[in-house]
């Protein structure tokens, strides 16, 4: 049994029936019956008839052979319009395939086209009950786990208003909220999990690397940066077919390589596909052709004034939290390096993030850090006392506050939303005692113009190009 893919398909394929005029659609209706009427007759005067079609078939996903592991986090990327969507409904059985079967081995739960399972005029509660019996609770596991699903989505009273009256944030809290509570074996997500908070998507992306432990993931969208981060392996769907199927990393860089071409107007760079006995490991040779003649016009830029407007956020009040509770982490703030509020920066500047603990029981050598991630929940960078302090005996006793603080170089970082995790702990680096670990104690949003494709960036001294000769050559 658990050999078993979680997911099997074969010859996968869909067309959908596309109607020149409406008037076809009725006469495609109509025509088997008519023909099969006419047919003999015209057999009786040797004449052979065959049923017109009045509809072309348009190949949304070309036949696709394709096993996914137990425990596998498969990504699915490709242009708009390319088919991922209807691998994926196919996968659910909302749609049904032209040819082949997609065979899956446990219970799947997707959260697709957010809220679409959601029945407007039903309360929030109504569609809990309905979306977890879709997906195979019975009425009383529902009732068990409701609590639950309604602490995770954290609505508050809106669970008894109807969902059409919901933000586009409160849907997606309750679907994801619906789809984590079911036991699911196989999980369908896409791009609906970027709407939202940043607080829930880090709920959310916490709970998808919880999952990925013991479940099987189909991802799917355009961020090739998540598909890479999430997934051990992609494929990349063009005009309905598979054009490559490997390790995530591979498959998105030459996505983004013939995204970039096409952008550039340059041809796309060749992709060579693995043989099928190597399609597991290593693949995608890529050969980049450059536009003759494209003259690219240089510019020297000093990159250590980017602005970066950052933007911070009133901590969240629903954060969660681990620790013994003998000390918590009470405030923390990001401001300038002198303490003042923080609204512009530019890149390299420095800031100073300041954790504050308070004691609820002595505690010998306290250890305050912080970590800063990304929207998918990634560490960036982040430090804590124990280096500085280790030899300091600090002692501190019921009732008593803390504060540590950070002054660093803030890295270039790329538009969006980032959270900085605070904890204080005690004992050592290797065994600690975890007292508080604040999950999401702040975030700060980050608008930056220049950076992509990079997940921090860092202020460059100096840059610098000539061109050189030979001689010169020799010498690097
Ligand atoms: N019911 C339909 N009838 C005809 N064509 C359809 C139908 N549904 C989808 N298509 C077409 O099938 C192709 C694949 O659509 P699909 O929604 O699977 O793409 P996608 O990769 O999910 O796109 P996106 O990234 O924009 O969501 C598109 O060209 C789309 O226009």
């Amino acid at each position: 049994m658990s050999e078993e893919p979680a997911i099997d398909i074969r010859e996968l394929s869909k067309a959908y029936l596309v109607y020149k005029k409406p008037a076809d659609r009725l006469k495609q209706a109509l025509a088997p019956k008519l023909y099969s009427v006419m047919r003999p007759v015209a057999n009786l005067t040797g004449k052979t008839l065959t049923t017109p079609m009045y509809y072309d078939p348009f190949w949304a996903l070309r036949p696709l052979t394709l096993t996914v592991r137990r425990g596998e986090t498969l990504g699915v990327i490709g242009r708009n319009g390319s088919g991922k969507s209807t691998l994926l409904q196919l996968l659910c059985g909302t749609l049904t395939p032209t040819t082949g079967e997609a065979r899956t081995n446990g219970r799947i739960a997707a959260l697709l086209e957010l809220g679409s399972g959601f029945n407007p005029e039903y309360t929030g509660r109504e569609n809990i009950h309905l979306n977890a019996s879709i997906l195979g609770l019975t009425p009383q596991e529902v009732d068990q786990r409701i609590d639950e699903i309604l602490a995770f989505a954290d609505i508050g009273e809106h669970v008894d208003q109807p969902t059409k009256t919901y933000s586009s944030g409160m849907t997606m809290r309750l679907a994801f909220s619906v789809i984590a509570h079911v036991d699911a074996d196989i999980l369908v997500v896409d791009e609906a999990l970027a709407v939202g908070d940043a607080y829930f998507q880090q709920k959310c992306m916490r709970w998808l690397r919880k999952f990925r432990e013991r479940g099987t993931v189909l991802f799917c969208g355009h961020d090739t940066s998540a598909v890479i981060n999430l997934c051990q392996r992609a494929i990349w769907l063009d005009k309905g077919q598979a054009k490559l199927i490997g390790p995530a990393r591979d498959v998105c860089e030459a996505y983004t390589a013939a995204v970039n071409a096409q952008a550039m107007g340059i041809p796309e760079p060749e992709v060579r596909h693995p043989s099928s006995a190597t399609s597991e490991a290593g693949l995608a040779t890529l050969k980049v052709p450059v536009k003759e003649g494209a003259a690219r016009s240089l510019h020297s830029k000093s990159i250590g004034v980017l602005p970066q407007i950052v933007q911070l956020a009133e901590p969240s009040d629903h954060s969660a939290s681990y620790g013994s509770g003998d000390a918590q982490v009470i405030a923390v703030s990001m401001t300038r390096e002198n303490g003042e509020p923080l609204h512009l920066i530019y890149g390299g500047e420095k800031v100073r993030v300041t954790v504050a603990v308070k004691a609820n029981v002595t505690i010998e050598n306290p250890i305050i850090g912080f970590f800063v991630k990304d929207r998918l929940g990634q560490p960036l960078f982040g430090d804590n006392t124990f280096d500085s302090y280790v030899d300091h005996n600090i002692l501190l006793e019921p009732g008593k506050e803390a504060i540590a603080s950070f002054v660093f170089s803030l890295p270039l970082l790329l538009t969006g939303t980032y959270i900085i995790t605070a904890a204080v702990a005690s004992g050592t680096l290797n065994a600690p005692v975890m007292h508080d670990w604040l999950h999401d104690a702040l975030s700060f949003d980050v608008m930056s113009p220049l950076l992509t494709g990079v997940l921090v960036g860092i202020a460059m001294e100096k840059i610098e190009m000539k061109v050189i000769d030979e001689e010169e050559r020799a010498v690097i």
